[in-house]
Order: structure tokens, then sequence, then C-alpha cells
């Protein structure tokens, strides 16, 4: 279990992480989602005491981590595959990490097979493709055979089998009782792997919940989320709003925008009324994607009287 209070990480005037608190239970995957920047990896670092906190604290199994008698065997950790001693091999890379923290060397055969690197274990860690380092980095993160699991970006890189991969051994780490904490910026992936999510936006946390809830917050009161597009947006953002929606541009395309807190029927007659000509309007509930989208970019929501 990892449990976060008031956490905090200033670096000058930049507030990186900005007074979370949260428990990461056993026995499910959570995931952990938010924009670049968002201060995921931050909270990552903090967890496993790389840096201290400006205020607050964090600990992992009722301990801060460096508390811990043998951290490796308590917490293994993916924070940045690249930090890997290049001319060493994958073997050699595992069996230095075994020998300082007096685990056997069959533990590091074990996870060798687990992780699929057999057949590139004797080679040269300079060689490896990303997939590849991911993986050594999942290797040594299960090495101590830890009961907590802090994977940061964990399927980057990997090709679809090994995304798969990672989603089924997250799972069966999680189904031993294990506690499972996944980054991700991938909304899509999140929603097929974590039990439970937690959204953190801008150093804060937006949302702490099952999928299923998340879903249900970002479609607000009154309705579902919906995605329109039209080739005249800024009428539509003003009928809408009008009406006591909130309305959402999705920047990569243009004249589309998420639409919440409005039934989809709505949504079309107010465009009638206004003659608006709809390219698209589709109801979006059950898209953890959309809602992602909808809760972590309100700056750039348009409010009533705003898109005129
Ligand atoms: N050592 C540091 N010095 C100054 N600013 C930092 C430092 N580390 C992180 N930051 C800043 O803190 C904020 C949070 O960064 P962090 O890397 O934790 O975000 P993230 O959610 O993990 O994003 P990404 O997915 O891009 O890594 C960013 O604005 C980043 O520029």
């Amino acid at each position: 279990m990892i449990e976060a209070t008031a956490l905090t990480k200033r670096y000058g005037a930049k507030t990186a992480v900005d007074g979370v608190s949260f428990t990461i239970e056993p026995g499910r995957v959570t995931g952990f989602l938010g924009p670049n920047g968002a201060g995921k990896s931050t909270t990552m670092r903090l967890i496993v005491g790389l840096d201290n906190p400006s205020a607050g604290h964090v600990t992992v199994n009722g301990k801060r981590y460096a508390e811990h008698a043998s951290p490796l065997r308590e917490v293994g950790v993916l924070l940045d595959a690249k930090a890997v001693h290049p001319g060493r091999t994958a073997r050699n890379h595992l069996l230095a990490l075994a020998a300082t923290h007096r685990i056997p060397r069959r533990r590091v055969d074990e996870v060798i097979a687990l992780t699929g690197l057999e057949s590139v274990a004797g080679k040269r860690v300079k060689g490896f493709s990303l997939g590849m380092g991911q993986r050594l980095g999942i290797a040594a993160a299960l090495l101590g055979d830890p009961s907590t699991l802090i994977l940061d970006e964990p399927v980057n890189g990997l090709d679809p089998e090994g995304v798969i991969w990672v989603r089924q051994l997250a799972k069966h780490l999680a189904g031993q009782g294990r506690t499972v904490f996944l980054s991700s910026h991938l909304m899509s992936e999140m929603a097929q792997t974590a039990d439970h999510i937690i959204v953190l936006g801008r150093g804060r946390i937006i949302a702490d919940a099952s999928v299923a809830e998340i879903v249900a917050l970002a479609s607000g009161p009154g309705g579902a989320t919906v995605r329109v597009r039209t080739p005249h947006l800024d009428r539509l953002a003003s009928a809408l709003t009008a009406g006591g929606a909130t309305l959402t541009p999705i920047p990569e395309t243009p004249g589309a925008a998420i639409v919440g807190a409005l039934p989809i029927e709505r949504i079309g007659e107010l465009a009638a009324q206004q003659a608006v000509v709809l390219h698209e309007l589709t109801s979006l509930q059950g898209s953890l994607e959309e809602a992602y989208l909808a809760l972590t970019q309100d700056d750039v929501e348009y409010h009533a009287g705003g898109a005129a």
C-alpha cells in the first residue's frame, strides 16, 4: 500500500506536485493518468525517495522508502529504462543488482524468463531497442519479488504484443495481492489495464475513482458526454453554452468539441434551431479517453458568452 499525504514538490517557482493525497491499495492495478508535465514522474520519484518532498509525506507499507531494510524486496520500480550501464549485458546488469541485494542468481534467470529476454540476455544493453530496454527495466523491478510495483510509462516503446504482455503481467501481479501502480498518458490503455485510476492535472488530483466512476464524473449532471463536429463551432458553442452545456474544443480536429451537461437530443435540437450544420453528433458515454480529455482540458473550456 502506498499512502501520500499533502505531498508537495516545488522546483523554484514551479510547483510540480501540489498537496496531493491518495492511497494506492493492494490487490488491484491503479493507473496514474495525466498529460505531459502533470507531475506523475515527480510523484513516483518522491515515493521511492529519489527526490525529497517540499511538504507532506509518502509511505510504502507504512514506512518511508529509505526506512525499509531491503527496499528492492519491498518495492520494484521502473522509472527510467535507460538508466543502465550500456556496456553491460542484460544478465550481468541483473546479476549486479541481485548481488547488492543478496538476491539468489536463480531469481535472475526467473525474471529473464518472465520478461521474455532469454534470447538477448547475453547481449550488451547499448544495442537494445526501446522495447527491450523496457522489458529489462521491468525485469529489474521484479527481481526482489516485491509486494509493490511502481512502473512509469511501462508500455512506452513496446510493440502491440508487448503492450498486451504488460497488461496481463500487471493484472497477474495485482491478482497475487500486490500493489501495482502504473503511469501512462494513454487513456485507452489504462481503461483496459487498471481497476482504479488517479487523474493528475497540473500537480493536483482531478479524479481518484474506478474507470466507470471517472466516465460518469466527466459526463456531468444532466447528460452524457457528446462529441460534435461542425463547420460553425463558434455559433454552436454560443447556443449550447447558453443552454447550460459545457464545451471543450478538440485542438487536433478543427470544428470538433466535447459537450457535457446536456442530453444528445437537446444538442441536436439546439443545432437545428440555429440552423447549424452538424457533421458529427456522437455519444461518448463509456469512453475513458474522451472523459479524460474533458477533465484535463477545462482551461480551454468555452463558458456562456465566451464564444460569441
Ligand atoms: N528537476 C526538475 N527541475 C525543475 N522542474 C522540474 C524538475 N522535474 C520536473 N520538473 C517540472 O515539474 C513538472 C512535472 O513534471 P513531471 O515530469 O513530474 O510530469 P509528468 O506528469 O511525469 O510528465 P511527463 O509524462 O512529460 O514526464 C513539469 O513542469 C516539469 O517541467
